[in-house]
């Protein structure tokens, strides 16, 4: 709902979002209606509609059965679900979507019977891939090598989905340079390509948090140039977009679960305007996936000036566990005020 809250910036967590209005307990404050990117896991592909997310499973049944024909890879859990998503991947006769899937698919299985174990090496043997220590610098070094020496392998399950992940980011970005989609696609996107870059850029932090990431990230970078059909090679030739992309999905993207957090997590996405939302250990804001949608609702009253915070991770452990948590998988240390009463309780 416009006009209750402003985004704005915090005084040691970038942007926030900020109640201008009272608003009462319960208040939707804010849709997104879709995402810009997302990936349903492979192992869940036939188990999720790719459409509305619902689980198989919820209506009793094992798998979907409708799909798109040719070049499958995507299930539905109706013709409904089918013929929007249809209207919304295929571009002058042209399902990107299915195409790449079908390029990544083909790749996969030719590395898998041509290559056997995968080799870990540096595309710049030069390069020290694994640190903790990584600067600015030789982390661009490490990906501006990486445009040199394609170094090709057998990607992992989970690498696999980075690359679809990406693929659809990059669709959506080729949408908008080719055919101008209307404001509605974009709604149904939650922003467009430059509301994507708006948002919190994490690849240093992250690469420095987990450093055995960055030769993942480079591996899936060679994997992709490779499967890209022609008329996505452009956006390929060079490092930048996938490295934007995987620096905008650590730290913003949401979990896809059954509906609510603690159900299986099927997959993730990027909801480009619901990732202005700070996380609090005792937040005012809880989310709710309806379908494609994020839903974001007040769970107590709040006053004008308050920020509106959502909870990232389980906030029921104790305050160590929570700062742990938070380092480690969201890279900031939480400035929240519960973390700050807590601490100093410990302290005394
Ligand atoms: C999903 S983004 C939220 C929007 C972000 N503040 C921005 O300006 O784009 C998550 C990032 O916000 C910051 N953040 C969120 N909650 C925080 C908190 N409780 N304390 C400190 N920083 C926080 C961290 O930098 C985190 O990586």
């Amino acid at each position: 709902m416009c006009g209750l809250y402003v985004i704005k910036p915090t005084l040691c967590g970038g942007r926030g979002v900020f109640a201008t209005h009272p608003i009462s307990k319960g208040t939707l404050l804010h849709t997104s209606h879709g995402p810009y990117a997302s990936v349903i896991y492979r192992e869940y592909r036939k188990e999720v509609c790719a459409q509305c997310f619902a689980y198989a499973f919820d209506s009793k049944r094992s798998t979907w059965s409708v799909k798109v024909e040719r070049l499958a890879g995507f299930w539905f859990c109706g013709e409904d679900c089918r013929s929007v998503w249809v209207r919304r991947h295929v571009w002058a006769g042209v399902n990107l979507a299915g195409q790449m899937q079908a390029s990544v698919n083909k790749l996969d299985k030719t590395l898998k019977k041509t290559k056997g174990a995968r080799t870990t090496s540096s595309p710049n043997p030069s390069i020290n891939l694994g640190s903790c220590n990584m600067t600015q610098e030789s982390l661009d070094l490490a990906w501006r090598a990486a445009e040199r020496h394609t170094l090709l392998e057998q990607l992992s399950d989970l690498e696999l989905d980075m690359v679809r992940f990406l693929t659809t980011a990059m669709i959506n970005r080729y949408v908008e340079d080719v055919y101008q989609p209307s404001p509605q696609d974009y709604h149904a996107l939650s922003g467009n390509w430059t509301g994507l870059m708006k948002l919190q850029n994490n690849e240093l932090d992250y690469v420095r948090s987990k450093p055995h990431i960055l030769a993942s990230h480079l591996r899936v970078y060679a994997f992709m140039r490779s499967a890209v059909i022609p008329i996505l090679r452009p956006y390929v030739e060079t490092t930048d977009m996938i490295r934007q992309l995987l620096g905008r999905d650590q730290g913003n993207s949401f979990g896809l679960y059954e509906v609510l957090d603690d159900n299986e997590m099927f997959g993730y996405a990027i909801y480009i305007s619901g990732s202005y939302f700070n996380h609090s250990c005792s937040p005012n804001v809880r989310k709710e996936r309806a379908g494609r949608e994020m839903r974001f609702f007040t769970t107590r009253d709040v006053q004008p000036g308050e920020e509106l915070c959502t909870n990232y991770i389980d906030i029921n452990d104790g305050v160590k566990d929570r700062r742990d948590n938070l380092s480690k998988d969201w890279y900031f240390d939480c400035a929240c005020q519960r973390c700050e009463w807590e601490l100093e309780s410990l302290a005394m």
